[in-house]
């Protein structure tokens, strides 16, 4: 699974405001929108494109739009939520599916809440839209239903991940899905921090994204 830090002063200079435990709500949720687009502008480079011929006012030329079906952009809930609207403003004809997930604050296994997405990705590009990959056991039940569903070009696109989350989302795809699955992975981040603490938050991190998002716990 490729990872792609996200080197811009940028984005270093949003992250740090983001993690500062005396940003506010309103404009955590705004900083979060701002980075997600910064991020989504190099996790679509290898979106899918087909050549069209199009007339200018003056002459006949070729250009480029986004293939058919366009890409599947998958928020997972709750957190994820606040990274959609970034996302959408750079690809305002994708589609969404959502997906719920929670993590067990005793045993920080995820379980999932809701799924609605469409039942066959054959083929389908998507977007997982995620600000936090720490212990990896979100992600990696979020890619092996993507995967089995068939879609074959999965990005997923994190504001912070932990070294050891990388890790175990691969040793646990390698564990759950067949060997010859084919789909590209790949993770889209602004950092990757130091570790993880004894309760699987991110250091140094920026805390519950969740709860800084929307308020409550
Ligand atoms: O890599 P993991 O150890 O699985 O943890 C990461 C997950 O934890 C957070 O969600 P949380 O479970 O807090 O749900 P929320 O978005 O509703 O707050 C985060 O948004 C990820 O989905
Ligand atoms: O640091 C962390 C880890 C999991 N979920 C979060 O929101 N933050
Ligand atoms: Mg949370």
């Amino acid at each position: 699974m490729e990872t792609l830090v996200v080197d811009h002063p940028l984005v270093a200079h949003k992250l740090t405001t983001l993690r500062d435990v005396r940003t506010d709500s309103p404009t955590f949720r705004r900083l979060t929108d701002e980075l997600v687009t910064l991020l989504a502008y190099e996790a679509t480079r290898d979106v899918r494109v087909t050549e069209v011929t199009i007339k200018t006012p003056l002459v006949e030329t070729t250009g480029t739009q986004l293939r058919r079906p366009t890409p599947l952009v998958v928020p997972i809930l709750r957190a994820g939520l606040g990274m959609l609207d970034g996302m959408t403003r750079l690809l305002p004809t994708a589609e969404v599916g959502f997906l719920g997930m929670a993590r067990d604050e005793e045993t920080l296994q995820p379980a999932t809440y809701a799924d609605r997405l469409p039942q066959d990705l054959s083929g389908r590009q998507c977007y997982v839209l995620d600000p936090m990959l720490a212990t990896g056991g979100t992600l990696a039940a979020a890619l092996k239903l993507l995967v089995e569903r068939g879609a074959d070009h999965i990005t997923a696109i994190c504001l912070l991940v932990a070294p050891e989350g990388l890790v175990a989302v691969e040793q646990k795809l390698t564990e759950n899905l067949p060997e010859n699955h084919g789909a590209t992975l790949r993770v889209v981040t602004a950092a990757v921090d130091e570790r993880l603490n004894e309760n699987g938050f991110i250091l140094p991190g920026l805390g519950d994204a969740g709860d800084r998002l929307y308020g409550c716990a």
